[in-house]
Parts: C-alpha cells; sequence; structure tokens
C-alpha cells in the first residue's frame, strides 16, 4: 500500500507536485495518468524517496522509504531502464545490483528467468534492445521480490508485442497480491491495463478512482440511432429536448443523441412508432475523458497559428496553457 498526503514539491518557482494526496491498493494494477510535466515522475522520485517532499509525505506500508529496514525487499522501481553499464552482461549487472543489496545471487537467475531473458543473460546489456532493456529493468525491480512496484512510463517505445507483454506481466504481478503503480500518458493502454487510475495536471489530483468509473462519469454518454424515419425520430427527440446531430453512415444517415440513454431513445421512437434500425449506446473512450478533465491542467499545448509573414501559413508552437 503506498498513502501520499498532501505531498508537495516545489522546484524555484515551479510546483510540480501540489499537495497531492491519493492511495494505491495491493492485488491492482493502478494507473498514474497526467500530461507532460504534470509531476508523475516527481512523485515516484519522493516515493522512492530520491527527492524530498516540501510539504507532506509518502509512505509505503505506513513508513516512509527512507525508514525500510530492507528496502528493495519492500519497493522495486523501474524509472529509466537505461541506466545500466553498457559493457556489463545482463547477468552481471543484477549480480552487482543483488550483491550491494544484500540480495541472495540465485535469486538473480530466478528474475531472468520470470522476464524472459536467460537466454541472452550473457549478452551485454548496451547491445539489447529497448524492449529487453526494459525487461532487465523489469529484473532489477523484483530481485528483492518486493510486494511493492514502481513502474515510469514502462510501455514507453515498445513495440506491440513488447507492450502486451509487460502488460500481462503488470497484471500478472498485482494477480500474486502486488501493489503495482505504472505511469503512462497512454490513456489506451491504461484502459486497457489498469484496473484503478490516479489522474494528476499540474502536479494536483484531478481524479482518483477505478478506470470504469473515470470514463463514465468524465466523458458524456450519447445513443446512435439508425431509422427509416430519422425526420419524425429526429423532431420527437427535440421536442424533448435532446440535442441531436446528424451523422452519415455506410448505412445512410443516423442520428447521434448527446446525454441520453438508449432507454429513453427506444421509448421515445416507441411512442411515435418509428421503427429502428439500429440504437446502440456510445461510451466515451478514455482519451476523451482524459482531454475533458485534464485541458485545463496541461502545462503546454500545442497552438495553432499563423506565422508573421505568411498569413497563409499555419505554425504548431507550445505555449503555455490558459494563455
Ligand atoms: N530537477 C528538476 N528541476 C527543475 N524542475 C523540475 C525538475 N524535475 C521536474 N521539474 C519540473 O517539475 C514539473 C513536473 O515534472 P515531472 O517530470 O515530474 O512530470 P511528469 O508528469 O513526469 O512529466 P513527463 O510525462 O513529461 O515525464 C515540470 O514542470 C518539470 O519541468
Amino acid at each position: 500500500m503506498i498513502e501520499a498526503v498532501g505531498l508537495t514539491k516545489r522546484y524555484g518557482r515551479t510546483v510540480a507536485v501540489d499537495n497531492l494526496s491519493f492511495t494505491v491498493k495491493p492485488g491492482r494494477v493502478t494507473g498514474f495518468l497526467g500530461p507532460n510535466g504534470a509531476g508523475k515522475s516527481t512523485t515516484m522520485r519522493m516515493i522512492l524517496g530520491l527527492d524530498r517532499p516540501d510539504a507532506g509525505r509518502v509512505l509505503i506500508d505506513g513508513r516512509p522509504y527512507r525508514e525500510l529496514d530492507r528496502p528493495l525487499r519492500t519497493v522495486g522501481a523501474l524509472l529509466d531502464a537505461k541506466w545500466v553499464h553498457p559493457n556489463r552482461s545482463a547477468r552481471a549487472h543484477l549480480q552487482w545490483l543483488a550483491k550491494s543489496n544484500a540480495l541472495p545471487a540465485r535469486r538473480v537467475d530466478e528474475v531472468l528467468e520470470l522476464v524472459g531473458l536467460s537466454g541472452v543473460a550473457g549478452r551485454r546489456a548496451g547491445g539489447f534492445s529497448l524492449g529487453m532493456a526494459q525487461r532487465l529493468g523489469i529484473a532489477a525491480a523484483l530481485l528483492g521480490d518486493p510486494e511493492i512496484l514502481l513502474f515510469d512510463e514502462p510501455v514507453n517505445g515498445l513495440d506491440p508485442e513488447g507492450i502486451l507483454w509487460i502488460r500481462q506481466f503488470m497484471r500478472r504481478l498485482a494477480a500474486e497480491g502486488r501493489t503495482v503503480f505504472v505511469s503512462s500518458h497512454l490513456l489506451s493502454e491504461m484502459a486497457l491495463t489498469a484496473e484503478d487510475l490516479v489522474v494528476v495536471g499540474r502536479g494536483r489530483l484531478i481524479a482518483q478512482c477505478s478506470t470504469a468509473e473515470f470514463v463514465d462519469n468524465a466523458s458524456e454518454s450519447s445513443v446512435r440511432v439508425r431509422s427509416p424515419q430519422l425526420d419524425r425520430l429526429r423532431t420527437a427527440l427535440l421536442h424533448k429536448g435532446f440535442t441531436v446531430h446528424t451523422e452519415p453512415t455506410a448505412e445512410g444517415n443516423a442520428l447521434v443523441v448527446s446525454a441520453a440513454t438508449s432507454d429513453q431513445v427506444g421509448e421515445i421512437a416507441a411512442a411515435q412508432g418509428v421503427v429502428l434500425h439500429e440504437l446502440s449506446p456510445q461510451r466515451g473512450s478514455l482519451e476523451e475523458a482524459f482531454m475533458q478533465l485534464t485541458s485545463d491542467s496541461v502545462q503546454y499545448r500545442t497552438d495553432v497559428s499563423p506565422v508573421a509573414g505568411d498569413g497563409a501559413a499555419q505554425n504548431d508552437r507550445l505555449v503555455p496553457a490558459g494563455k
């Protein structure tokens, strides 16, 4: 269990983490989501005692990291997969880590096996692909067989096979009862991997809930409906106060009814004797929910503005949000 209470970190005038409180429970994969610069890495560093909070505290099983008797047996972390001596073999890297942390040498071969690197254990880690380097980083995090695992953007830059492997591996670690806390800006990825979410923007907590709740609460549900009597249906829906727009489809026009349930639309159609060919609830995506909730919190956003001297040209530039 990880508990952050009023966690705050400033770098000069930048408030990287701002009065952040959340809880990460065991037996689940919890996603840590936020736009760039939202304070995810800073928070992870504070959990691991690598950065000191200016205010508040973060506890691991009730104690600050610095007070843990055997930290690597309690918490394992993958912060940067490239943190490895390039000329050392994967096995030598893990042996060095095990030795310097008083962990049993036999654990090295166990974790190499767990992450599927036994066959390349003698190869130079510097020659590893990103996917292999991530596996090595995960092996290092697992050396002390910890109950709590932190992964900072573990699928960044991986191919689909590598992403699938990490996703399944995290679920497996959580199914073993471990606490798995994983940061990502890949929302669709988190929708597939994480059961719970801690969502941050500009260092502040935006939401802490299950992934399903987050999508349900943050995104508006709508209903798509097709009918041979579309005009009659549209008139009836507008009369009832619904917002409706027309959407061309391969099968002809459909209506999309905002903030409605399929029950409501179906009953209005029945009352009018309108035949339906389709009545499908549309759930908002995690991406939509995320954009809606964090739109005020992104530190930088892309603004499209004309380039000086060329009125027709458009230029992407980064501007502070809210300007
Ligand atoms: N060592 C540092 N010195 C100064 N400012 C820092 C430092 N580390 C982080 N920051 C600033 O703190 C804020 C939060 O950064 P952080 O890296 O924690 O965010 P993040 O959510 O992990 O972002 P990203 O997804 O881009 O890695 C940013 O404004 C960043 O520029």
